[in-house]
């Protein structure tokens, strides 16, 4: 059985604790929260047969196999740096967070110096297999409109562009490169940055980013071209109830993730 220890108790953190609740092969044994959010998320977790012990920062003596993250972009700096170092095997969602400058090499030291690894989940994306195999034939472009419903863009830039409230028609909030959408967007974009590590880059990855009241989805469409032809995709993920921001393909991206370090054999 693999000891996982979990980053981050929000929309996704519990929803993927609840489908690895039965789970014989994954255990998450502790949860890492917010200092001072410990006991809101042990309320959290109070109806579930064995709740993973909370706490706020790794034990200096642990070694669990796997450190997933279901954080947010600071988490990467608080947690996964340390934890790579000390050669803890991570997994990532917040992968926009590697549009700040310098955190990629950062992250390749800490696990080179750790000697292990670190692995970008595709979250509320698919076809990252097929991006990345194609980046090794060449890419010519890769574009990338996102699509949420107005709430999505609540407490984002995106309120200074236009009155979410009031927009009766789908609306551009963002267009430009996948990381200024990272940056301005932390909590809405990693799949742009997901698809510009995987492709051309994040300053040549172009991103448009759409608040949209007639949807009720969240909508990841994207086109790339190369030297292998040519490829799109439009992913229509429902949101998450307990963050409309977050889709709920983000929460079995994590779970596949685990699961094919468990399993005898992955896809
Ligand atoms: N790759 C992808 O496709 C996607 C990636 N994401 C990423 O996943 C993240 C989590 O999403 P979601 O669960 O919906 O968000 P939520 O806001 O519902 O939950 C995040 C939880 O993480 C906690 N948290 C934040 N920072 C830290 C930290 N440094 N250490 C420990 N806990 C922390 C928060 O606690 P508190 O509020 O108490 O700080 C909160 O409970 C998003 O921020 C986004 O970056 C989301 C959707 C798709
Ligand atoms: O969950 C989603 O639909 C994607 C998302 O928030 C992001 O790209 O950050």
């Amino acid at each position: 059985m693999l000891n996982i220890t979990m980053i981050g108790c929000g929309a996704i953190g519990v929803a993927v604790l609840e489908l690895l609740e039965n789970d014989a092969q994954l255990r998450v044994e502790h949860v890492i929260a917010s200092a001072g959010s410990e006991a809101l998320v042990q309320q959290r977790l109070a109806s579930f047969k064995r709740p993973p012990q909370v706490l706020t920062a790794l034990p200096a003596d642990a070694r669990p196999d796997l450190l997933v993250e279901c954080a947010g972009h600071k988490a990467i700096e608080e947690h996964v740096l340390p934890a790579l170092e000390r050669g803890i095997a991570c997994l990532i969602v917040s992968v926009g967070a590697l549009s700040e400058l310098g955190l990629v090499e950062r992250l390749e030291a800490a696990a080179a110096r750790g000697n292990t690894r670190i692995e970008l989940l595709p979250g509320a994306i698919g076809g990252i297999d097929a991006l990345s195999a194609a980046k090794v034939g060449g890419l010519d472009s890769v574009d990338y409109t996102g699509r949420k419903p107005a709430r999505a863009w609540k407490n984002t830039p995106a309120e200074e562009v236009c009155n979410l409230d009031a927009i009766d028609q789908a609306t551009v909030i963002f267009e430009g490169s996948a990381r200024e959408a990272a940056r301005l967007y932390p909590k809405n974009a990693n799949v742009a940055a997901t698809l510009s590590l995987a492709g051309l880059g994040l300053d040549r990855t172009r991103v448009t980013l759409i608040a949209d009241p007639l949807s009720e989805e969240n909508v990841h469409h994207f086109e790339a071209r190369g030297a292998f032809g040519g490829f799109e995709m439009s992913l229509r993920g429902k949101p998450l109830q307990a963050n409309p921001k977050t889709s709920a393909l983000t929460v079995y991206s994590v779970v596949r993730a685990l699961g094919n370090h468990a399993h005898a054999i992955s896809i």
